[in-house]
């Protein structure tokens, strides 16, 4: 399904400024996998996740899904394929415009705009199914402005908008991060049914070990740049966050000292 192959990242090249975001990551994800991101501050997770979106080009290596190249393509013509939710609940719905509307964009994307673009019946009775099924009440809100709801409802309509025309892969970049934690495992576990549900090949970056180790049938562990530890489902099943330290400790470049994986 995806094949990432050999991608490197630097910014700034040639200044004193010069990063090597990412360094020869290798990664194939089959389809349906889900596989969660970890590693310390700075490890590449977030550039992984743009490099593959299309957010900057990279340096050189080449991203394919399903067999077609996308390395040099836009991020908005990988946006067809790719649905993407961020750590900031503002990002991913428009606040000025009202759940439907927001829902209606979602459903059009890819498709080409015509005069003719009203929301009937059908449709509104589509989002309501939808939004029924995030347990949040908005079922009955569709009407309200998207800026006025709480970062977790945001979180969790910005969660279906990505989702809801099944894309052939999911990106999470902490998604959950800046809500609080009980609405963050809200969003999770609604999360979890949206990808087992739909079968969504997935990529999500978490600073939360348990939640890593918890969600997903494969978990990568990233530093400097670089995939140092790719642990499987069977190994997963039985894994601990004190392992998953002691592999960070035992492989890792950077060390552990000060990191935010350990305040997981
Ligand atoms: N646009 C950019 N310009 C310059 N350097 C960048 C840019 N984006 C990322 N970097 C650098 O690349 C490295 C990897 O950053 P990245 O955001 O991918 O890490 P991360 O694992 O997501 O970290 P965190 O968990 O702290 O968000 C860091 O040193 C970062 O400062």
């Amino acid at each position: 399904m995806l094949k990432v192959e050999k991608i490197t990242k630097i910014f700034e090249p040639g200044t004193v400024s010069e990063k090597v975001a990412l360094n020869q990551v290798d990664l194939v994800m089959n389809e349906g996998d889900f596989v969660t991101v970890i590693g310390g501050n700075g490890a590449g997770k977030s550039s992984l996740l743009n490099a593959i979106a299309g957010r900057f080009e990279v340096t050189s290596g080449s991203i394919f899904i399903d067999g077609t190249d996308l390395t040099r393509q836009p991020e908005y013509k990988r946006a067809q394929w790719i649905g993407r939710v961020f750590q900031d609940p503002m990002m991913g719905t428009a606040a000025n415009m009202t759940i439907e509307e927001n829902l209606s964009i979602a459903l059009r994307r890819g498709k080409i705009r015509t005069l003719n673009w009203g929301i009937g019946k059908g449709e509104k009775e589509v989002y309501i199914n939808h939004l029924a099924q995030l347990d949040l009440g908005l079922e009955t809100r569709i009407k309200t402005k998207v800026g006025l709801l709480s970062g977790g409802q945001r979180q969790a309509l910005t969660l279906l908008m990505a989702t809801i025309k099944k894309p052939k892969l999911l990106l999470l970049d902490e998604h959950t991060a800046a809500l609080d934690p009980s609405t963050g495992r809200k969003v999770l576990s609604l999360t979890d049914k949206l990808v087992k549900e739909n079968r969504l090949t997935t990529l999500m970056v978490t600073h939360n070990m348990k939640d890593a180790i918890q969600y997903g049938n494969r978990i990568i562990m990233m530093d400097e740049g670089r995939i140092i530890a790719d642990i499987p489902l069977e190994k997963k099943k039985n894994i601990q966050v004190e392992d998953l330290i002691s592999l960070f400790e035992k492989t890792s470049r950077s060390g552990i000292a000060n990191d935010r994986l350990l305040l997981a």
